[in-house]
């Protein structure tokens, strides 16, 4: 059987606030948001991919920090692993497949309509940044 693609995520981190992104294609994704990143082509880092995805999507430099426990499946053949990272400069702008940004305190993590693969990925992220699921519930 062939290795799953790796689609990273980045649980964008900045003054205690996570960055969002609403999709803008394919059309049945568009709407929802989600964690910025993208496919680690072949020789890349994870780590590397996530840096790059982020300096196109966002035009934004940004450091790796923790990958978060766990990997969720995406459609068939591709896996969505995400890692906490630190913003080091620029403002995020939506230059690539997103439409609108949004950066999220624990209390509105759950205000976004998150695509349902990335809900258990983004509950994981909060917890590992916040130390706990960003519900209120402690
Ligand atoms: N980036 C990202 N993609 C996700 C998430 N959840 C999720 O289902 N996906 C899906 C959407 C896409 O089908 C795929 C990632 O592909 P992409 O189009 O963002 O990645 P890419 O920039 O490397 O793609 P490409 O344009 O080079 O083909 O994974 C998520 O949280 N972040």
């Amino acid at each position: 059987m062939t290795e799953p693609i790796v689609v990273v995520g980045a649980a964008l981190l900045s003054g205690g606030r996570l960055l969002a992104a609403r999709r803008s294609a394919p059309p049945e994704l568009a709407g929802r948001w989600e964690l910025p990143g993208g496919k680690v082509e072949p020789g890349e880092t994870p780590q590397d991919a996530l840096v790059r995805e982020l300096r196109e999507e966002l035009g934004v430099e940004a450091e790796p920090a923790e990958r978060v426990p766990g990997e969720w499946p995406l459609r068939a053949g591709y896996v969505l692993h995400v890692w906490t990272a630190h913003l080091l400069s620029g403002d995020p702008r939506p230059l690539e497949d997103h439409d609108e940004l949004r950066w999220l305190t624990p209390d509105e993590v759950w205000d976004v309509d998150w695509l349902d693969q990335d809900v258990p990925a983004v509950m994981e992220a909060a917890r590992l940044a916040w130390g706990r699921d960003g519900s209120g519930v402690r």
